[in-house]
């Protein structure tokens, strides 16, 4: 229940924050955290969609540890610098400095928490396609609703306090959004959009890049670069972002699911791949790369299982990105641990090679500085990085903004976890743009490279309530 006690403490706390406001001539930060019983995550993101289209936000991870909704933005952190990373840490570390959060924090992503993501290579131009992405993007919601695991909730109302500022007023309108948000029932589906059509860049041109690439590689030129593709769905209604995001829950529970709004674009998606989490000083990353499809039957499924876990390509595919993060981790962390053989990793529509990666943090390790060290992870760019990367520029014809590229939270404390924004896609009214990639290696042969792009690209053609059958 939100009560008027609660109002009051609302009051006290804006109260605190003009008051440091005048005493260090500059706006802050305050974060008063409210228990609350759960509600409906999709309910309260779409609840947001009156107030505040354009700059919502959603997190959930596959384990459901963590999911977290946002609505609205105190603080938007933007940058295009080529230095996105450590030009985000250091403006974060500024609003933290001198925020005050009320009462303490009970638990990690309460308070005040940063959502939202970087783009994949800020080397490469921005397209119109992207305008409302800037190279790093991050909001701290007005509305933060977090739902942890075991059944606790929290909603943190976050607000930037003047020292001019007419607190009654604002504390008045939050209290009464409070209200509402408390009270959210069920989510419930929209009518969906139908689509019409699909269009494909040029399938010709992209087998010719894996071609050449494949040829390259063998020549020792590099050892893998991955090769996207993007596909241009249109729709004959604006997409409903909601049943997007509803439809990723019910087919992909096993994948982090995020939305990232800017203006009137979102991009979203349902990813398996963790980049990093961090908890404390304990760190998580995970190596996923080498793929097939999944079975028909169980029995399909075991044995494609199996010729995926001994098919050299795959493996080899799967080893360049395991030795590149342990390699990075071992850098930044004390103590790094991975198992020497990959396991599998099945979602819907696709299974993989799967390597998980734990290690104790160095005490000077923050979560972005190892986000920066891990991007992009050969899952994504290639092997060695930047002759990948200026081949991936060279040879996709689209950008991928933030495609392929950290998405994800952190919080006041350093703890946070980011995901690698693949299966995804940007949903731009009654269009969207869905990219998928694959890893390309000596051995690569194009149709099959391309067979396995068409198994990425079905989750999100699905969430969109489209069937494989009606583009093919
Ligand atoms: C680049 C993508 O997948 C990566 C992650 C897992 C498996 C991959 C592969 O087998 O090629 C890719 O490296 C994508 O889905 O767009
Ligand atoms: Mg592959």
């Amino acid at each position: 229940m939100v009560t008027i006690e609660m109002r009051e403490e609302l009051y006290q706390v804006f109260l605190q924050g003009k008051e440091r406001a005048k005493q260090l001539s500059k706006p802050i930060l305050v974060s008063k955290i409210t228990k609350i019983e759960p509600i409906d995550p999709l309910a309260f993101f779409l609840f947001g969609k009156q107030y505040f289209k354009g700059t919502r936000t959603f997190w959930a991870d596959p384990e459901q540890e963590m999911v977290l909704v946002g609505i609205g933005s105190a603080y938007t952190l933007k940058s295009y610098s080529n230095r996105r990373f450590q030009d985000a840490e250091r403006k974060w570390n500024a609003v933290v400095a001198n925020c005050i959060v009320t009462p303490d924090l009970p638990a990690p992503a309460v308070g005040p928490v940063l959502l939202g993501g970087f783009t994949f290579d800020p080397a490469r131009k921005q397209s119109s396609l992207w305008k409302n992405y800037a190279h790093s993007y991050l909001v701290v919601p007005k509305f933060l609703v977090t739902l942890a695991k075991d059944g606790q909730a929290w909603l943190t109302t976050n607000a930037y306090v003047h020292a001019s500022d007419d607190i009654t007023e604002a504390v008045e309108s939050i209290h009464q959004m409070q209200q509402q948000i408390v009270q959210l029932r069920a989510f419930e589906t929209d009518v969906d959009a139908q689509f019409y059509h699909v269009q494909e860049a040029d399938r010709e041109s992209w087998m010719q890049a894996v071609e050449q690439l494949a040829a390259e590689i063998r020549a020792q030129q590099l050892e893998k670069v991955v090769l996207a593709r993007e596909l241009r769905v249109h729709a004959a209604q604006y997409i409903s972002i909601e049943n997007v995001l509803h439809r990723l829950q019910e087919e992909q529970p096993l994948s982090y699911r995020f939305a990232i709004e800017s203006d009137q674009d979102c991009f979203l998606g349902a990813t398996p791949e963790r980049l990093i989490k961090k908890q404390g000083n304990v760190c998580l990353s995970a190596c996923l790369a080498g793929s097939i499809a999944r079975g028909k039957t169980l029995e399909e499924d075991r044995q494609l299982g199996e010729q995926l876990l001994s098919d050299p390509k795959n493996r080899h595919e799967h080893h360049l990105v395991v030795a590149m993060i342990r390699s990075a981790l071992e850098d930044m962390c004390e103590d790094v641990k991975v198992p020497e053989h990959p396991m599998l990793y099945r979602v819907r529509d696709i299974q993989h090679l799967y390597t998980p990666v734990v290690g104790i943090v160095k005490p000077d390790s923050s979560i972005l500085s190892i986000v920066e060290r891990l991007h992009p992870t050969p899952a994504l760019g290639g092997f060695p990085k930047e002759s990948a990367l200026a081949k991936i520029r060279e040879l996709e014809p689209f950008e991928r903004g933030f495609y392929g590229a950290p998405v994800g939270w952190l919080d006041s404390q350093g703890n946070g976890e980011f995901a690698v924004a693949i299966r995804s896609g940007l949903l731009q009214k009654d269009e969207a743009s869905l990219f998928a990639g694959c890893g390309i290696v000596g051995e690569s042969d194009p149709e099959s490279e391309y067979k396995e792009t068409e198994l990425k690209f079905k989750p999100m053609i699905s969430a969109l309530g489209g069937s494989w059958n009606d583009w093919k």
